[in-house]
């Protein structure tokens, strides 16, 4: 049986999520969807304000899900698989899991993709983080959890695009890219008819890898946020890339905030790799390879990490792994 896509709707602090899920809710497409809400603070407001529209909804209130209440969030995912099971409830067609401001979304993709009854029921199908496009820099500037939102990224929804300028969209749009180079970007505003479209369709659409240009190894830190693109002259050997991998994450799990590519493994279409700090989801293979991209292609975001280290390191491997390794494109938060 298909496993059941959840979908991990995070951002700061009055950024727009629950305004955007409200919304979405509202359109036919996501009509057959569980939505569990959490907020801090024992009365919350959102799960009042979604429940007019999605009868499902359910609140994990009084602390965090990526910290405190993640025992709560498994306890309501699995009571949902339990009523669909025994057939009180319809099956959903996707779970919404809309964070608190403050929360680390990865701590929440771990638990499902590592449960031992939910990894065999449910797949986190992306992370979709909103960003104020009015406050969205000063987010990214003071508060530490906004940058980590934005890294672990698949899509990032950039709201309140009516009261924004030009210049303050245009301005996060390249600090966006400066984080998180490989996320999706959309945009919404307050009058926005549609916007269910973030979540519906193929999550290997949203999780695109940006084919970039110039390599400027000079310019990275270690200690800031960065990004290094890589890409391989030919094919890899999967096991050898496996191993590097393992290795790279054992020693770096934590600094490395999110890994993401499509890999020529020289079948007919890629292999995609998708990675949050420590954990690998298990490679997908695909069918077609998007417009543009024919060749392995991988990102890393990290943080204290020297990107070229990460160069190096499979350079040194490049025997073993069949391939040599360029940079396309290094990227330090600004
Ligand atoms: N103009 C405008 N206002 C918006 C938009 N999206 C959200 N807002 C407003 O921004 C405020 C915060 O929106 P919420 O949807 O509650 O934000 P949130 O991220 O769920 O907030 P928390 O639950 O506190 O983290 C509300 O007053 C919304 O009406 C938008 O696209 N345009």
């Amino acid at each position: 049986m298909p496993k059941i896509p959840v979908i991990i709707l995070s951002g700061f602090l009055g950024s727009g999520k629950t305004s955007l899920l409200t919304k979405a809710l509202k359109q036919n497409e996501l009509q057959n969807s569980a939505i569990i809400v959490n907020e801090f603070g024992k009365i919350g407001l959102d799960h009042h304000l979604l429940s007019r529209v999605e009868e499902r909804t359910l609140l994990l209130g009084g602390g965090c899900v990526c910290c405190s209440t993640r025992e709560d969030l498994v306890a309501a995912i699995l009571a949902l698989l339990n009523d669909m099971q025994s057939g009180v409830q319809q099956k959903v067609d996707r779970v919404i899991v809309e964070t608190t401001g403050l929360a680390d979304p990865s701590p929440i993709w771990f638990t499902i993709l590592r449960h031992p009854v939910l990894q065999h029921h449910f797949d986190v199908d992306r992370i979709l983080v909103t960003l104020d496009a009015v406050n969205g820099m000063f987010h990214l500037d003071q508060h530490e959890e906004s940058i980590k939102q934005t890294a672990v990224a698949d899509q990032i929804i950039i709201t309140k695009t009516d009261i924004a300028s030009g210049e303050q969209i245009e301005q996060l749009l390249e600090r966006i890219a400066s984080i998180n180079p490989a996320a999706s970007i959309g945009t919404t505003h307050a009058d926005d008819p549609d916007g269910s479209r973030f979540f519906v369709g193929d999550a290997q659409a949203v999780r695109t890898v940006q084919a970039v240009d110039s390599a400027d190894l000079a310019k990275a830190h270690a200690g800031d946020t960065c990004s290094i693109s890589i890409r391989f002259d030919r094919p890899l050997d999967w096991h050898a890339f496996g191993l590097w991998l393992s290795m790279l994450l054992h020693a770096r799990g934590t600094a490395i905030l999110r890994v993401k590519g499509l890999l020529d493994l020289g079948g007919e279409g890629p292999v995609s790799l998708n990675g949050v700090q420590h954990i690998i989801h298990p490679p997908e293979h695909l069918d077609h390879w998007p417009e543009g991209i024919r060749a392995s292609n991988i990102v890393f975001i990290m943080k204290q990490v020297e990107p070229q280290q990460i160069l190096d390191s499979l350079l040194a491997f490049q025997h073993v792994l069949g391939a040599v390794p360029y940079a396309l494109e290094v990227k330090t938060a600004i």
